[in-house]
């Protein structure tokens, strides 16, 4: 039984913690899946609420820390409700939210990534053209469209100071079904500045019936070519995952762990080569799976040659890193370096860049995992 990474640790020592000795797969490495609001340094959002003068429950570090992070398995709702510690101090907030889309290209740069795709929701960042407006805040001046801009701009500077390539998709929300229309507009109107897709978050334990006002941007999606995700069968029953897939043509399954509870339904996945965003660490604490990571959904993923990525979802709140999940994957569940470069291959091959960029991102695992191309999996 796992018993917890040391808390409190990472967000102390920034990365430190991670020695050499602990990075299991210290390769160039894809990440398809984290939320750019769930993997904000707590450094930022304290300096940010030191600026704006928001007085926050705990004004020390360690305070602050362990009111927003997770340590026990809890449930999705419950993990949810933590954003509501801090999203109040970045929304609403220019220099915030291009700080935050920055240190993200940062971070992930120190982690080995060369390619990730971030994704967020505009509206949760936005204090006007927003309806209701969220996290209690007073109307401003600050639209989920502008949101989008400024996000762009700091994963662009961070693209030019790291050197690392990073995309973003926006989120549509559960329970928010007429945000939907605004985000695939988003979508079609930065496609060229970064956005590469479309996803669907939120609590799928509370809101997981389908929803026309989804359909209906799914579908403009679609017809657009705007690459599309969603979270189904995190928490939510395997129907979820097949409405995704057959209803709003989902490319690739945001968690889909409860996909292996319908048969037929994961052996036409696996046939179709249908991508599945698997988050260990994530998936422990929002009590989506069993908290004995040797009983993880994703070692029967493995031993299928399924498709799939491994990524850290919400570091913030989890107090972990992209090492953590695959230091996990290593020590609970058997993972070897030849599959640490195989599920890299195929997350490059399931990405949503277009296919130039892919096959020039595929070229660089490929050399850097001394591999001839010719003998893909
Ligand atoms: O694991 C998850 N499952 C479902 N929704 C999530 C998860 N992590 C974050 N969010 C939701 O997505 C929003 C946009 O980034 C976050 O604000 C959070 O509400």
């Amino acid at each position: 039984l796992y018993t917890g990474a040391p808390t409190g640790t990472r967000l102390l020592s920034t990365m430190d913690e991670h020695t050499p000795e602990k990075v299991v797969f210290n390769k160039p490495k894809v990440e398809l899946h984290v939320h750019l609001d769930g993997a904000i340094r707590v450094q930022t959002i304290l300096d940010v609420a030191k600026r704006r003068q928001i007085s926050l429950p705990g004004n020390a570090k360690e305070q602050m820390t362990s009111r927003i992070i997770l340590t026990e398995p809890s449930t999705l709702t419950g993990f949810l409700h933590k954003f509501t510690e801090y999203m109040h101090v970045v929304a609403g907030d220019r220099e915030a939210i291009k700080r935050i889309a920055y240190e993200f290209v940062e971070d992930k740069a120190k982690e080995g990534v060369i390619y990730v795709e971030v994704r967020y929701s505009p509206h949760f960042l936005a204090n006007t053209k927003v309806e209701p407006i969220p996290w209690n805040q007073k109307e401003g001046d600050l639209s989920p469209d502008e949101v989008v801009d400024l996000v762009n701009q700091g994963l662009s500077q961070g693209e030019r100071a790291f050197n690392i390539k990073a995309r973003s998709i926006l989120c549509c929300m559960r329970h928010m079904p007429s945000w939907s229309m605004d985000i695939v507009e988003l979508c079609k109107k930065y496609r060229q500045q970064g956005v590469v897709g479309i996803d669907l978050a939120g609590d799928e334990s509370l809101n997981c019936d389908g929803n026309p006002d989804h359909r209906k941007a799914y579908e403009e999606a679609a017809r657009c070519g705007i690459h599309r995700t969603v979270h189904a069968g995190e928490v939510g029953p395997p129907s979820v995952v097949r409405e995704a897939v057959e209803v709003l043509k989902a490319e690739r399954v945001g968690h889909g762990y409860r996909t292996l509870e319908d048969r037929d339904l994961y052996k036409k996945l696996l046939a179709q080569n249908m991508h599945f965003e698997i988050c260990p660490i994530s998936s422990r604490l929002t009590g989506a799976c069993d908290p004995d990571f040797t009983k993880h959904p994703v070692i029967t993923f493995r031993k299928d040659k399924a498709n799939y990525s491994l990524n850290t979802d919400d570091p913030l709140i989890f107090n972990s890193s992209l090492h953590l999940d695959y230091s996990t994957a290593q020590k609970y569940m058997g993972f070897t370096e030849e599959e640490f470069k195989r599920l890299n291959i195929k997350s490059a091959e399931s990405c949503f860049l277009p296919e130039n960029e892919k096959k020039e991102l595929l070229h660089k695992l490929y050399d850097a995992y001394g591999m001839i191309q010719s003998t893909a999996f």
